[in-house]
């Protein structure tokens, strides 16, 4: 099977199963859930599900009794996406090719679509019962402990605050890059590796993917925000730049920026070569995510 194959196959996976979750007619608070559906179904890669997914099958196992795992993933994602949006954050007017959710239902709503979406995520793990009651309890701390104040809200705490600071240098922008992405990326990866069983070995090698993929990811995005096409990446351009954000562009330049980028990947490739010929999406997912558009 080839990249976009698999890609597209397991993305439908999950958006089939997201359709079904949240239904807007069982409740009274329609509104709300039709706001949270807004921005969950509104398109999106479904990267961080995806590669939940395939973390799984790269150890050998049936990744399908796990998709409600990589579900609740995309519904923190989602959620992060939506208070990012705000204008006490970053004030941004599009995602995903479609206004905001502030734009559409008011803040209010937008931000308890967010909230709703964050809590309804752990709920969908905690009610797995055909998993292993201790592997769902360690998936819970790493994902709340990756999703909160230690991670990518302490992350986005430190982008608030470093904005106009262009002084955090290198060290800085790398704790601001890990804990405000790459620790979701990294939460994808360790609770594939806990659901299946993963040996020493290659913990171990899929930590050390797990570091430079979500550096491939977050560089790639800076550049897209200087270099991206409005319309096919479906968010502003630019908005870094209007909110004078610290990134990789910003600080270094477009070039050195995509050096960077280049050797993270070409790391994360090299980290994933010892898991063998069944990690072979792993190393495509990275080479696709320094050329990606969207
Ligand atoms: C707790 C919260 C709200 C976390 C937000 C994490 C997040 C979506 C970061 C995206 O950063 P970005 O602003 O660089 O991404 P984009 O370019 O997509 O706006
Ligand atoms: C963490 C960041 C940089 C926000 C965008 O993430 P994605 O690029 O994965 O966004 P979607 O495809 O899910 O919309």
């Amino acid at each position: 099977m080839n990249f976009k194959t698999y890609m597209n196959e397991k993305r439908m996976m999950v958006d089939t199963r997201l359709a079904e979750l949240l239904q807007t007619d069982v409740t009274p608070f329609g509104p709300l859930y039709e706001a949270m559906n807004y921005s969950l179904m509104a398109g999106g890669k479904r990267i961080r599900p995806v590669l939940m997914l395939s973390v799984l099958e790269a150890l050998g196992k049936n990744a399908a009794p796990y998709l409600d795992i990589a579900c609740a993933m995309e519904c923190v994602h989602s959620y992060s996406l939506i208070h990012d949006d705000l204008p006490a954050m970053d004030d941004d007017a599009l995602r995903r090719g479609k206004p905001t959710n502030h734009v559409v239902f008011g803040e209010g709503i937008a931000i308890l679509a967010g909230d709703g979406l964050l809590t309804f995520a752990f709920e969908l793990m905690a009610r797995q019962r055909h998993i292993d009651p201790d592997k769902i309890r360690q998936c819970l701390y790493t994902f709340a402990h990756a999703a909160g104040p230690a991670g990518m809200v302490g992350g986005q705490a430190f982008d608030l605050q470093s904005e106009g600071n262009k002084d955090i240098g290198l060290d800085g922008l790398r704790l601001l890059h890990r804990s405000k992405t790459g620790v979701i990326f990294k939460a994808a990866i360790d609770m594939a590796a806990i659901l299946g069983d993963a040996e020493p070995s290659q913990r171990q090698a899929l930590d050390t993917y797990a570091l430079n993929m979500g550096l491939t990811f977050q560089i790639t995005d800076d550049i897209l925000d200087i270099a991206g096409d409005e319309a096919i990446l479906g968010k502003p351009v630019g908005s870094d730049v209007k909110n004078n954000k610290a990134t990789y562009v910003t600080i270094f330049s477009l070039e050195e920026a995509r050096n960077m980028a280049q050797k993270a990947a070409a790391a994360a490739i090299a980290a994933a070569e010892p898991l063998g010929e069944k990690a072979w999406f792993l190393r495509e997912l990275v080479s696709y995510m320094l050329v990606r558009t969207m």
